[in-house]
């Protein structure tokens, strides 16, 4: 596998990602615990694989490694093959080492004895699970523990432990930036198993080999193990989705439902110590489910053109700001509620940055970052930015992209008035369908796409609560 990873922008052109495809533990959420397992609702497996993320592997891997599906789509698909090139322990499985599969590079650090039995080990420790089982455990071939790991169970039936159904939402596990990777620190209990097997993933695995001493790691602070109640507000969690790479000088951090200051503060003196980036601007929005992440609210298509929910656009903040009623109910709020930008260079912590909207900082990225004039900087809002399609849309992931290339998007088919504003915006929307057959057919190739939102379907995916970004985390993207 080609073990390069780079990462210094949120567009330019896609040329790896880490990505896990939906394990039969989605299939394993029970209404009563849809919402601890951070589920809204239960989903369909054979509909989220078959009719929904299937797309989502084709689609990455023509832009990807074409080589491993053009021409090859109709064989792929047929009812006889049964889907084998879908999953990952099908001898028909893709196998592409740009779309690499976690479940390939679990099974592969599972096969080391000393390190299947450290990762038993301390599954088994954060699951309180009996010595019978860890021994037990022990016993089984590396590519059915794996899926013990991600399941929770062994013969599909008994639960040893619960599944791990967000292991899916890759950008969350872990963040490249430029060639260092921050591991994240869930806030989520329901998430803990998946930082653990990232961990071992991105220290043993050799496709990592060469950045081991470019991983960063965040911990506790004294002050939260010292203090009674585990004092909360001192807890050093992070999640991948609060973290943004926008220019290689410069990262932006969410506080948020799942990041917190103190690990956002960590996070910062670490990049800067390490020389990674120079700037770094923490942006607290309100903590609540439907803005979990950063990406949850915005993201960027190109360099001058964003997708954000329209509640944090210049025109509404300067609306709040003009009503004296809202003005003081906001100050009252700020703690839990307000929105908060301060922007960070190295060598002058004393004397952060303000911004009044995240768009006023969207803006300022595209135009001082990147070199954007102004007048082109361009913001799309989630439903067009009408009430009560804006925040609809954005609970479905319409402000939650990835890009593929600068101005190729991928995102929820569900979202008509967000896809409508990127018409309005003169881009092409085009379904996955119409887009695979006209790539299979060379009606079109990857290089001469240019400003296009990909719809995918997603009646299923939607509902575990992410998007796109959320599910890929790019391990090299061109400079
Ligand atoms: N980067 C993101 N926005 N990730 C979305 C994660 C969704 C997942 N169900 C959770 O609540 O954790």
């Amino acid at each position: 596998m080609n073990g390069s990873i780079y990462v210094s922008s949120e567009t330019a052109r896609l040329r790896s990602v880490l990505i896990h495809s939906p394990d039969s533990g989605l299939g394993k959420v029970v209404p009563s615990k849809a919402q601890d397992w951070l589920f809204e609702d239960i989903v369909h497996l054979d509909t989220i694989r078959k009719e929904e993320y299937d797309y989502y592997i084709k689609l990455l891997l023509y832009f990807l490694d074409e080589g491993k599906i053009r021409g090859r789509l109709a064989t792929i698909d047929a009812p006889e093959n049964d889907r084998g090139f879908y999953k990952p322990d099908h001898p028909d499985f893709h196998r592409s080492d740009k779309v690499i599969e976690l479940q390939v590079l679990l099974t592969d650090i599972l096969q080391n004895e000393a390190i299947k039995s450290q990762l038993v080990a301390s599954v088994c420790a954060i699951e309180a699970c009996s010595y019978e089982i860890q021994r037990e455990l022990m016993g089984y071939p590396a590519d059915a523990l794996a899926r013990v790991f991600f399941s929770g169970t062994y013969n599909e039936t008994e639960l040893i432990f619960p599944p791990i159904p967000n292991f899916i939402f890759t950008r969350d596990i872990g963040i490249v930036i430029n060639d260092h990777i921050l591991l994240n620190k869930p806030q989520k209990e329901a998430r803990k198993r998946e930082a653990l097997i990232a961990k071992y993933i991105f220290f043993h695995h050799p496709v990592f080999s060469a950045y081991r001493d470019n991983i960063i790691e965040l911990t506790d602070t004294q002050h939260h193990f010292l203090l009674p109640n585990d004092a909360e507000a001192e807890r050093v969690t992070l999640e991948g989705g609060d973290v943004m790479v926008v220019c290689h000088n410069h990262v932006l951090i969410g506080i948020s439902e799942r990041t917190s200051r103190e690990a956002a503060a960590q996070t910062v003196k670490r990049l800067f110590e390490k020389n990674v980036v120079n700037k770094a601007t923490l942006v607290k929005i309100p903590h609540k489910r439907d803005y979990m992440h950063i990406d949850t609210l915005f993201t960027q298509i190109k360099r001058d053109t964003w997708v954000l929910l329209g509640e944090f656009s210049n025109a509404r903040m300067k609306g709040l700001q003009s009503d004296e009623l809202h003005r003081a109910l906001r100050l009252q709020n700020r703690q839990a509620d307000g929105l908060e930008i301060l922007q960070f260079e190295k060598g002058n912590l004393a004397r952060p940055r303000t911004f009044y909207s995240l768009e006023e900082l969207l803006v300022d990225v595209s135009v001082q970052d990147l070199g954007c004039p102004r007048h082109s900087v361009r913001i799309i809002y989630s439903g067009n930015g009408e009430f009560p399609y804006d925040v609809r849309e954005q609970w479905t992931d319409s402000c939650n992209l990835l890009a593929v290339k600068e101005g190729v998007v991928l995102g929820y088919d569900r979202n008509d008035r967000t896809a409508a504003a990127f018409r309005d915006a003169g881009f092409s929307v085009i379904g996955v369908q119409q887009l695979l057959a006209d790539l299979e057919s060379g009606r079109t190739d990857t290089d001469r796409l240019t400003d296009t939102l990909v719809l995918m379907p997603s009646a299923e995916l939607s509902r575990a609560r992410g998007g796109f970004h959320c599910m890929s985390m790019p391990l090299l993207r061109d400079r």
